[in-house]
């Protein structure tokens, strides 16, 4: 019971309890069978082994990196390896252009086309024999007669012999088999991944022959090349981004589900590999579709039926609770890379408990582990290099944080890039105040933050029927909501309406791939300043997301965005109260920031508006007007 408690509280650089008693993970034991080694997903898990015994179709829908193809791969192992079979493609003498299938029994492929070599290697010895034998007798004749007559004669039976044992050796390779599948010696079901194949590489294709009219050519048989749906057969078809396949080929693929045969044609119309046709390949494979929800909607409805309908669809998770028995999952986690890598040493407890730290910061919610685990093994690698560069023998603590310092993502670098730019031509300040305008925070991708300063000013109307609300920068659409929202406020505490004002709102420098939706309290905290004229501290920065009512709701990227708030050299950072739980910083940087949650758009005001006479009187009108001001 006590394992499955969550633990609520930052661990704050003390020492993690790891619920298991090791100094490495070399003492860990990894599971043999990969299903046993995934991690978190435990519905998942309960999901791929019925639908591996009731041979059913699944789709995994989440982020990336969580364990969809690991999971794919989990289940071929779990399926039977005694019905494998082996394919084989004959010449069909009735019809060149429609090859036979033949199913056999893994292994007897390959007899089989070696019996019909042999058989063929014999027609072409005793050929090779009469060959010599007409050549013999025509030296023997020339010579006992020679003349020019006789020796153009003789040359001319030689080459006409040779040219009609040719035409039979055509005529006996012709009538040997190509193995088109061959599952002799797997000790696994097939786990093949499709993810990004072109419709011959995923449906089987025919190739072209130039020669083909001239007689001279290729035997359409031995030109069929099997698909990936055939080559699945029995076994586990994987394809991530299901929806990125033309409709054309995920009906394709339907078809290949329904009948478990697949006939295969040559892909590309202008060849002559489009003429020929085999007769149905057996293709009886389980799909293991994945994708993010995007995919559910642009996936062929017909095909999502069927999964529906013939099989799973499971919803991937992205954290799991920051348990006792989640935190021995992760020690063996560790240990299960390490194993993988094959490159790199074992860990030590201290640099386990890094890691760990490091997935409940990337959990981003309080009593959360990340199980985007594909990013997490990327740390274990790069703490694993370095340790190996300064030749050790276990990976340390120091090497983890040097390895998280070291692989940054692109989107981190960019961050980065930001602050020591803006830093440089002043963009970001950090002392004093300033009416209108205010540092608010942001992140770029899932775990950088940066610093978004906000400028606001505001005017009489210009036009007399209405003012305008006129934003510059991107991020438009969401200042404009935020201003709608203030707006309300406003409204309350001033008795008069903003529509006599032209609001003018910029967010600074602000690049693609920001997501600003978490700005709408600095847009707001901008807006009142200008219109109040009372400054707003710059060593202040901000985060949060405002309700018309006033509140101050949680927003994602809590921690990230603090970071970026000390990387830039600010003080103190307000945050949504409800977010208080999920700020996971290290004690070199915790000290570096006072940190402080908010529950109303008052109290926002009163941190980062300075002190003065101006902002007592608008903080207490503003609370007389809120309505659901908290005491
Ligand atoms: N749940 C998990 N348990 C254990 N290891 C995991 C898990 N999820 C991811 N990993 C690790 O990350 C690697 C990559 O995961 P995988 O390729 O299965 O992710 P994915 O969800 O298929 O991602 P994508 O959609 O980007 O292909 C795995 O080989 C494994 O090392």
């Amino acid at each position: 019971m006590e394992d499955e408690k969550p633990f609520t509280s930052s661990q704050n650089g003390e020492t993690i309890d790891l619920g298991i008693d090791f100094s490495t993970t070399e003492e860990i034991k990894v599971p043999e069978k990969l299903i046993d080694q995934v991690i978190g997903q435990e519905h998942a898990v309960e999901v791929i082994k019925t639908a591996a015994g009731q041979r059913r179709h699944v789709l995994l829908i989440g982020e990336p990196g969580t364990g969809k193809s690991m999971l794919g791969q989990a289940m071929a192992e779990l399926l039977p390896t005694e019905n494998l079979e082996d394919i084989l493609v004959f010449p069909n003498p009735e019809d060149e252009n429609m090859p036979k299938i033949k199913t056999v029994p893994a292994c007897q492929g390959k007899r089989i086309v070696e019996k019909y070599r042999e058989k063929a290697k014999s027609q072409e010895s005793i050929k090779s024999y009469l060959l010599l034998a007409v050549v013999f007798m025509v030296m023997m004749a020339v010579m006992i007669d020679y003349n020019t007559t006789n020796f153009l004669m003789g040359l001319f039976v030689i080459i006409l012999t040779m040219m009609v044992l040719s035409n039979m050796r055509m005529r006996t390779s012709v009538l040997v088999p190509k193995l088109l599948i061959d599952n002799c010696g797997r000790r696994k079901a097939p786990f093949v991944d499709a993810t990004g194949a072109h419709a011959g590489a995923l449906l089987g294709d025919v190739r072209h022959d130039p020669f083909q009219s001239g007689g001279l050519g290729t035997p359409a048989h031995e030109r069929v090349e099997p698909g990936m749906i055939h080559r699945a057969n029995k076994g586990v078809l994987f394809i991530d981004e299901i929806a990125t396949l033309s409709l054309k080929m995920q009906q394709s693929l339907l078809t290949a589900m329904q009948e478990k045969k697949f006939p295969i044609t040559g892909q590309s119309e202008l060849s002559s590999g489009a003429m020929v046709r085999t007769e149905p390949v057996p293709c009886d494979f389980i799909l293991v579709a994945a994708g993010n929800l995007d995919t559910v909607d642009k996936m062929h409805p017909a095909l999502r039926s069927r999964i529906r309908g013939y099989g799973y669809e499971v919803y991937m998770r992205t954290t799991m609770p920051d348990t006792l028995e989640n935190r021995r999952k992760l020690v063996q986690f560790v240990a299960q890379e390490v194993k993988r890598d094959g490159k790199i040493p074992h860990f030590t407890r201290e640099a386990v408990e890094e890691i760990v730290r490091e997935a409940q910061r990337r959990g981003g919610r309080k009593g959360h582990l990340t199980l985007r685990l594909r990013d997490l093994g990327g740390i274990v690698r790069a703490a694993g290099d370095i340790a190996v560069k300064k030749g050790k023998k276990y990976v340390e603590r120091e090497d983890v944080l040097e390895a998280m310092r070291m692989a940054k993502p692109l989107e981190k670098q960019l961050a980065d890039w930001y602050i020591e730019n803006k830093k440089e031509y002043q963009v970001i300040k950090t002392e004093g105040g300033e009416i209108g305008r205010v540092n608010g925070l942001a992140v770029i991708g899932e775990q950088s933050g940066i610093v978004l300063p906000i400028e606001a000013v505001v005017a009489p109307a210009a036009s007399k029927e209405e003012g305008k609300i006129i934003v510059t920068g991107k991020l438009g659409e969401i200042a404009k909501e935020a201003v709608q929202n203030v707006s309300a406020i406003i409204k309350r505490y001033k008795g008069e309406d903003i529509s006599r004002y032209d609001i003018h709102v910029q967010f600074l420098q602000t690049y693609e791939g920001v997501e600003g939706d978490s700005a709408s309290i600095s847009v707001a905290t901008a807006v009142i300043s200008a219109l109040e004229e009372v400054p707003i501290r710059q060593d202040v920065a901000m985060t949060g997301s405002l309700s018309v009512r006033g509140e101050v709701l949680p927003i994602g990227g809590a921690t990230p965005k603090i970071e970026a708030a000390i990387e830039a050299g600010i003080k103190t950072v307000i945050i949504p109260k409800s977010n208080e739980k999920d700020v996971f910083l290290g004690p070199d940087k915790a000290e570096k920031i006072n940190i402080i949650p908010v529950e109303t758009i008052d109290q926002v005001l009163e941190i980062a508006l300075e002190d003065s006479k101006k902002k007592e009187e608008l903080l207490r009108k503003i609370r007389e007007s809120l309505p659901l001001r908290k005491a």
